[in-house]
Formats: C-alpha cells, structure tokens, sequence
C-alpha cells in the first residue's frame, strides 16, 4: 500500500491520477488532496478516494469543511507519513509545498515543471541529501527517463525532446496578432490545463521543457534538442555516442505517464488505445521556425546562460503574460515580448536559497507587470 499525496488533484493532471488511483484501490492510500478554489470538486473527489485530508490552498476562502491554506499543507505534509506526493499545482505556486516534501525526504512524482525551472539546483540537492527520488510526470521526460534506464549516462550524446507544435505550425505568421484565446486553447493532440495549453501554442512549454531536461538529466544546452513531431506519437528520444537511438512510444495519454511515476518501478495496466502500426503510416519530424515560436529561442538562450536568476525571471514572465494573454488583457505575439524584456538587465545569477528564490520571483513578475502596463 502505497502512501500518496496530490497537489493540484482538481487539475488535468490531478482529475487523470484520481482516476487511476480509483482503479488500483487497494495500491494506494489517499493522505491528502488539494485544490486552489474548487472546494466542491475536492470534496466530491475526496469522497471518491477516501482522502484523510482535503486542503484548499487559496487563502480567498474561509471552510471549515477543509482545511484551508499554504501553511496547512505544509503542516500535514511534515506530520503525516507519506511514500510520494504527485507535484500537480499549475506554476511557480508548486515550488514550496515540493521543496518542502522532498526535504522530509518524500519522493516527488513531478508534473509542476514550473518549479524545476526555477529552483532545479535546490530541488536536486534537497532530494539528494534528504535520498528522495524525483521521477517525472512530463510525457518527454517520462520517455527520457525509461529509455535512459539501466543506461550508463556517460555514453549519452543527446536528449532530444519531441514537441507537437501547437496549433499554430501552419497559421501565417503575421496573423498571430489576431489569434484568439479560444483558438490557443485548442491543441492539436492534448487535452491539459489552461496554462499549459497556451504555453504549448508559443512553445514555451517546450522551452521550460528543455531547462526541466536540463536538471532531471544534468545534462548542459549542449545535449539538448527539440525536433516537432506533430502525431505525439514518439515522446522523446535518447541519443547513444554509438549512434543508438532509443524512444518511448504510446498513444497521447497522460495516464501513462502518471501511472508510471505514481507507481514507480511497478506499472500498472491501463485501458486505453493501443498502437496500431499499420494505421499510423508515417511519423513525422520538423525542425522548429525560431521566427514562429520565438520563445523557444528565448529559452535556449537562458540555457546558455544557465543561472537561475534567468530561469526564475523567463518562468515569471511566462506566467505573467500567459495569464494577461487568458485574460484578454495582451495579445498572443506580445507573449515573447514581455518575456525577453524581462529577462533584459535582470541580474544574473545563481540563487539556492529558497527566500531568496521567491524574491526573485516576485521582482521578476513586478517587471513584466510594469512593463505591459507601457503596451497596453
Ligand atoms: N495537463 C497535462 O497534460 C500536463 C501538465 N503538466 C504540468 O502539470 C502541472 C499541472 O497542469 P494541469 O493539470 O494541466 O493544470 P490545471 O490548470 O488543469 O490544474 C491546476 C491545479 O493546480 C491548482 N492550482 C491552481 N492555482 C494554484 C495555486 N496558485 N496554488 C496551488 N494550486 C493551484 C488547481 O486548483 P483549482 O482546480 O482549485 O483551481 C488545480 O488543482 C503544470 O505545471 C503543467 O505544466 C505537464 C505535462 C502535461
Ligand atoms: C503532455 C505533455 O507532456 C505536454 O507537456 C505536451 O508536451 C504538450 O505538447 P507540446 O509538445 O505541444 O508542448
Ligand atoms: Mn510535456
């Protein structure tokens, strides 16, 4: 009987585990679950896994039907026995309740690739020294990782991360101005979260994919690559310096993802599409147009700098102007402009020290907030 905890267990990735969990009952103990704001939804999905305890992370309400609050989640995340906690809290809000898990030595099934981003170094070390596992929930570095089991990563030439391309691979690139949130809400191949959908139309999402890579691998820009494979069929590939290559396939389904990490080094059977080889006909590979997608250049760009001042300021930034893009507020090539103004003149440097982190945080999403409030 495994011992779980969900952050974000409202979300897409969260509904998806609940399911699973549902399904292999007698694997899994529910210790917690939370939401931001949608208390009913929690409530009825504690109810359905026999949660111990239901927390409600946004401070805007006031319950006593669950246990409400930041400080409450840290509370029983230090004082109940947990095996692994699925990361699953859409941005920069998953970093703490993380950070503070693996520093009871709790293993993270990691989805919030947001908090990877900024603070990879301290989630590494904290993991290391307190010998907690991060295995992770991304499709592409769900794929790496299975391909690179049992693997000597010494003879590992390249991580390449496949990548859909969103739903704007053949739009004109002077419409972008005019393209509509319902319109980047509409993925070719996933059904996720609003936020990640969207940074999936700039790949963005690729962009914080490869610094997520960057940490889960250790590996440096140099052994990172993006190729568009827009079928999702192929989830990412390893390169061998023999010239091997190794990928993981399977339908686009998040569940499989999620169940591996959930139930790591176990899996479990699930009952979804099978691969049919003689339906697919061909695979295909694009290599990504920095003019169409220029935050995926912005990202490799911070790759090369490597400090995670600038990781932390490009996450801000992301989060900032996907969120005033959602809102109506900017339009959708602004995106990458906000971004890459904030990154400009930011300080460059390493921050390991988890206040300080938030600071960062918090005076890189200042600067993007000023700065749109001069384009709009
Ligand atoms: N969806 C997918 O297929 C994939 C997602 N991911 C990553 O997984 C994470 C979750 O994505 P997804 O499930 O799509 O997101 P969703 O928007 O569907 O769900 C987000 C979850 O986080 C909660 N939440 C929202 N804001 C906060 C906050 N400020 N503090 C704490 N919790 C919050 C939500 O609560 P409430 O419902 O109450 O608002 C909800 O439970 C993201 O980091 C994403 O990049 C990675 C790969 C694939
Ligand atoms: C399912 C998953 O892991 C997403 O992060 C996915 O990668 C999004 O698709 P894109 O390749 O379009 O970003
Ligand atoms: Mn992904």
């Amino acid at each position: 009987m495994r011992k779980i905890g969900i952050i974000g267990a409202t979300g897409s990735i969260g509904s998806q585990a609940i399911d699973i969990i549902e399904q292999e009952k007698d694997d899994f103990q529910v210790i917690f679950l939370t939401a931001h704001n949608q208390l009913d939804k929690l409530i009825k999905i504690g109810k359905k896994v026999n949660a111990k305890h239901l927390v409600l992370t946004s401070e805007r309400h006031h319950t006593d039907k669950v246990l409400t609050g930041i400080d409450e989640l840290l509370k029983v995340i230090e004082n109940e026995e947990i095996d692994i906690i699925l990361s699953a809290a859409v941005g920069f809000s998953g970093l703490i309740p993380t950070y503070c898990a693996l520093k009871k030595g709790i293993d993270i099934a990691l989805a919030n690739k947001e908090s990877m981003v900024a603070a990879g170094r301290l989630l590494n070390e904290t993991a290391k020294k307190n010998d907690a596992k991060i295995i992770p929930v991304d499709s592409e570095h769900s794929a790496v990782y299975q391909c690179l089991l049992g693997h000597d990563t010494s003879y590992l030439e390249k991580i390449i991360l496949t990548a859909s391309g969103g739903p704007f691979r053949n739009r004109p690139i002077d419409s972008f101005e005019f393209i509509s949130v319902e319109e980047a809400l509409n993925h070719p191949n996933w059904s996720m979260g609003r936020k990640i959908t969207v940074d999936s139309a700039t790949m963005m999402n690729k962009g914080l994919e490869l610094i997520e890579a960057r940490f889960l691998f250790n590996v440096g820009h140099d052994k990172l690559d993006v190729v568009i494979h827009p079928e999702s069929i192929i989830h990412s590939i390893v390169a061998f310096c023999d010239g091997s290559y190794l990928a993981q396939m399977g339908v686009p389904d998040m569940k499989i993802p999620i169940s591996y990490a959930i139930s790591y080094p176990e899996r479990v059977k699930l009952d979804i599409p099978r691969l049919n080889f003689f339906e697919l006909k061909k695979l295909t590979f694009i290599k990504p147009d920095f003019e169409r997608y220029p935050c995926l250049r912005i990202a490799m760009e911070a790759l090369k700098i490597d400090k995670n001042s600038i990781y932390i300021a490009l996450n801000a930034a992301n989060e900032v102007a996907v969120d005033a893009f959602l809102k109506e507020v900017i339009k959708f090539n602004e995106i990458p402009m906000i971004i890459e103004r904030t990154i400009e003149d930011f300080p460059v440097e390493d921050v390991m020290d988890i206040e300080e982190i938030v600071k960062m945080d918090k005076l890189a999403r200042e600067k993007s907030r000023k700065l749109m409030s001069n384009i709009i």
